[in-house]
């Protein structure tokens, strides 16, 4: 695995980095092709603005990219891109000074994300916390981490919900409802991270025809839905099912016509460039 630190190889970072003191950063997890982050403009753009909302200066873009295509492992694989306010003395206080510290971390080759026709989904006790930077992927993760922790045996992915028992996202990914011909998107507005699969699938499924929208989603809800979908960059857009639900078709792919759209837009995701 190839780790990249301002551009050095290596894994070294100073102790007093305040990404590691603090959680003081952001980070995106990317997928490549051939070297090449798929998405890249919106994962930019968040990074960029969860840099401005904490006031670190933006890393130049070329650098990130470069760093990028000196990592990947495969001809598709996962890569990490993180960027901290960099070293600063003990204490919250912000340093009059700051050099951001750009991380980029070389992952797995990306390969059976796509073996089985659904994702198990189960729901965990942990509630996520609101989110100060709304949208943003900052670096404080211990609810996800906790929540992670509580999955089961035979689940892929966990559920979280806000204190009001909304339903937020997953631990690592988003969730996407379908109800009838209306995809249906828990909101993100104050918890959670707004994940670029889940708008460039919102968008894809608008010009698709479905009707789309984001809304305050109580899990008896997203229960009750006609199919639940997770996205996130590793497995793209995947369909999923409650764990222990029996009544679930066998395969997806004898869904609705609805359901039929949605797939085809995963493939579409998936292969993009
Ligand atoms: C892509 C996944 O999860 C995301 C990536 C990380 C990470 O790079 O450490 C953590 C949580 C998610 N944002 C995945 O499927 O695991």
């Amino acid at each position: 695995m190839t780790i990249l630190v301002n551009g050095e190889e290596g894994n070294r970072i100073d102790a007093r980095d305040r990404g590691l003191q603090f959680g003081d950063g952001v980070f995106e997890t990317l997928r490549l092709h051939g070297g090449v982050p798929q998405l890249w403009s919106r994962h930019w753009e968040r990074l960029c603005l969860g840099l401005d909302r904490l006031g670190i200066p933006r890393v130049p873009e070329r650098a990130c990219l470069d760093d990028l295509s000196r990592v990947a492992a495969a001809p598709l694989s996962l890569a990490k891109l993180i960027v901290t306010r960099g070293v600063g003395p003990r204490g919250y206080a912000v340093p009059a000074r700051v050099h951001p510290t750009r991380i980029v971390i070389g992952g797995d080759a990306l390969s059976g994300e796509h073996d089985r026709p659904w994702l198990h989904i189960g729901v965990c006790g942990t509630r996520t916390g609101h989110n100060p930077l709304p949208g943003c992927k900052h670096l404080n993760r211990i609810e996800n981490i906790l929540a992670r922790m509580e999955w089961g045996p035979d689940w892929d992915e966990g559920v979280m919900l806000d204190r009001n028992d909304h339903v937020v996202s997953g631990t690592q990914g988003n969730l996407l409802l379908l109800e009838g011909r209306t995809l249906v998107a828990p909101t993100v507005q104050e918890f959670g991270i707004a994940g670029t699969r889940r708008a460039w699938v919102m968008e894809r499924a608008a010009r698709a025809g479905l009707q789309v929208h984001e809304a305050r989603v109580g899990l008896r809800r997203a229960r009750d839905a006609d199919a639940v979908f997770l996205s996130n960059s590793r497995i793209g857009l995947r369909p999923a099912r409650w764990v222990g639900d029996h009544a679930t078709l066998a395969d997806p792919a004898d869904g609705s016509e609805s359901m039929a759209l949605m797939l085809e837009i995963g493939h579409e995701l998936n292969e993009m460039a």
